[in-house]
C-alpha cells in the first residue's frame, strides 16, 4: 500500500503536533518533522513526535549536505526513522551517512530536490546503497508551475530504490503520483495549511487508494490563476509580493465589487477624457482599464463611459483621477476604482496613450498586468510574475483560513504566531 507522509512545515512545535494528531486521524502514516520546523525547533520536536506517536515513521526533513554521519545520529537517536541527504552533498556524505544510519537502525532517503539530472544522479544514489529516493520539487519552485510527475514518471521506469515524491500534491496529483509508481506521496500545503486537516488527509488517502484513472483535463495557467485572484484577497496578495503591489490613494467607489483581470493602460493629462473612452472600445470582457490621469480634481469618467464599458463587459476601471455621475453609475452594475469623486469634468482633448507603461496610484503598470481590486484596494501584479504570486498569495489565504480556526478554538492572534517567542531580537 502507498504510504502517505504528512510534511509538517510550520515553525511552530505546538501547532506541528496538532496537525500531526489531525493528519494521522486522517489516514497518514508516515510523519515528516519539516526542514523550517527542524530548523525552528531542533531535534526536540523529533523527541515530542517520537513521544507522542512511538508506532508511527517519522522522517527528520535534515536536507544535510555535510557531515552526514553526524546529522544522521542525532536525529536518529531523537527518535527519527528516516533522515534525508541532499542529492547534491558530495558522495563522501553519502557513504558515511549511510554506515551512520546502519549502526543506528534508520534509512536514508536521498532528495532529488534542484538537481539537474536526477535520473542519473538517483542511480549513482542507488550504487553508494541508497534504497529510498525523493523526487522532490520545491516549494518556491513549485510556485512558478514546476511539477515532480513528470520526472516521477521517468525514475519509476528506471530506480529499483523506492521512490517517494514531493511537490504541491493535491489529491489528484497524489492520485496520479500512486498510479505512476509512488511508494510513498508526501504532501505538506494542502494537508497543512487547510482549515480541515483530517478531512484534507483523508481525502489524499481516498485520492491514493482508488482505482479511478485520473483525468488529465488540467486548466490552463491562465484560467487557474484568475481562479486564484478571484479566491483570494488584495491584502494576500500583497503579503505574497512582500507588502509591495498596492496602489496607494485609490479605493473602491462601488464597494462589494470585486475586479479581477488585465489592465488596459492610458496615460493622459488633467481631465481630458477622449484616450480613456477611446480605449474602451479595444477592451472586453476580462480587461479592466487602468488610467493615469494626472489630476484628481477634473473628473475624465462618468455614466456614459460606465455604461459604454458595461455594454463591452468589461471588468471594471481603475483610476488615478476623478469620477463623476454617481447618481446614474450606482444604478448599473460596474465597479470603479478611483481616487477622487467630483462633479466637473474636463475636455476630450485626445492628449495620452494606450497600452504603455504607466504609474497609477504610485505603482508602475504594464499592458497586460493582472488588477485584483476590492474594498482593501487595488494591487498590480506584473505579468511575469502572476502565476507565481497567485500561488503564493493562495499560500498566504489557506494559512490564514488555519489561523482564523485557531483563533475561533479560543486562541489569540499572538498566541498563535508565539509572537514574543519570534520577536525581532536585534
Ligand atoms: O520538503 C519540503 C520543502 O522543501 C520544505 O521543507 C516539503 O515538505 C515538501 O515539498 C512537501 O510539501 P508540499 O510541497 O507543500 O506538499
Amino acid at each position: 500500500m502507498v504510504k502517505i507522509q504528512v510534511a509538517l512545515d510550520v515553525v511552530e512545535p505546538d501547532r506541528a503536533l496538532t496537525i500531526a494528531k489531525e493528519a494521522v486521524a486522517g489516514g497518514a502514516d508516515w510523519i515528516e518533522a519539516g526542514t523550517p520546523l527542524i530548523k525552528s525547533a531542533g531535534m526536540d520536536i523529533i523527541r515530542k513526535l517520537r513521544e507522542t506517536f512511538p508506532n508511527h515513521t517519522i522522517l527528520a526533513d535534515m536536507k544535510t549536505m555535510d557531515v552526514g554521519a553526524a546529522e544522521v545520529e542525532m536525529a536518529a537517536k531523537s527518535g527519527a526513522n528516516v533522515v534525508t541527504i541532499l542529492a547534491a552533498a558530495d558522495d563522501a556524505v553519502i557513504r558515511d551517512a549511510l554506515l551512520s544510519a546502519k549502526k543506528y537502525g534508520v534509512r536514508i532517503m536521498v532528495d532529488l530536490i534542484s538537481f539537474p539530472d536526477p535520473i542519473t544522479r538517483a542511480k549513482e544514489v542507488e550504487a553508494l546503497g541508497v534504497d529510498l529516493l525523493n523526487v522532490h520539487v520545491g516549494i518556491d519552485a513549485q510556485m512558478t508551475g514546476v511539477s515532480p510527475l513528470e520526472k516521477l514518471r521517468q525514475l519509476a521506469a528506471e530506480a529499483d530504490a523506492e521512490i517517494a515524491v514531493a511537490g504541491g500534491l493535491t489529491p489528484e496529483t497524489a492520485r496520479e503520483a500512486a498510479q505512476t509508481g509512488a511508494d510513498i506521496v508526501i504532501v505538506g500545503s494542502y494537508i497543512i495549511n487547510s482549515d480541515n486537516v483530517s478531512q484534507s488527509a483523508e481525502d489524499i488517502r481516498k485520492a491514493v487508494d482508488s482505482n479511478e484513472t485520473t483525468k488529465t483535463d488540467r486548466k490552463s495557467k491562465d484560467e487557474e490563476m484568475i481562479e486564484i485572484f478571484n479566491r483570494v484577497s488584495t491584502s494576500n496578495i500583497s503579503d505574497a509580493m512582500h507588502r509591495k503591489g498596492a496602489m496607494q490613494g485609490i479605493f473602491s467607489k462601488t464597494p462589494g465589487k470585486k475586479i479581477v483581470g488585465k489592465a488596459v493602460t492610458v496615460r493622459t493629462f488633467g481631465g481630458d477624457w477622449a484616450k480613456p473612452v477611446e480605449a474602451i472600445d479595444i477592451s472586453g470582457p476580462g480587461d479592466i482599464i487602468v488610467i493615469y490621469n494626472g489630476d484628481r480634481n477634473i473628473a475624465m469618467w462618468g455614466g456614459l463611459a460606465t455604461l459604454t464599458a458595461v455594454n463591452r463587459k468589461l471588468e471594471g476601471v481603475v483610476i488615478d483621477g476623478a469620477v463623476r455621475d454617481f447618481d446614474e453609475i450606482s444604478k448599473l452594475d460596474f465597479p470603479i476604482f478611483a481616487a477622487n469623486v467630483v462633479p466637473n469634468a474636463g475636455d476630450p482633448k485626445g492628449l495620452g496613450e494606450i497600452n504603455v507603461e504607466i504609474i497609477c496610484g504610485n505603482q508602475t503598470v504594464n499592458s497586460g498586468d493582472y488588477i485584483i481590486g476590492d474594498d482593501s484596494g487595488v494591487v498590480v501584479v506584473p505579468k511575469e510574475r502572476a502565476y507565481e504570486i497567485a500561488r503564493r498569495s493562495e499560500e498566504v489565504w489557506k494559512r490564514e483560513k488555519r489561523l482564523f480556526d485557531e483563533i475561533r478554538g479560543g486562541k489569540t492572534l499572538a498566541g498563535a504566531l508565539e509572537l514574543l517567542k519570534w520577536e525581532n531580537q536585534k
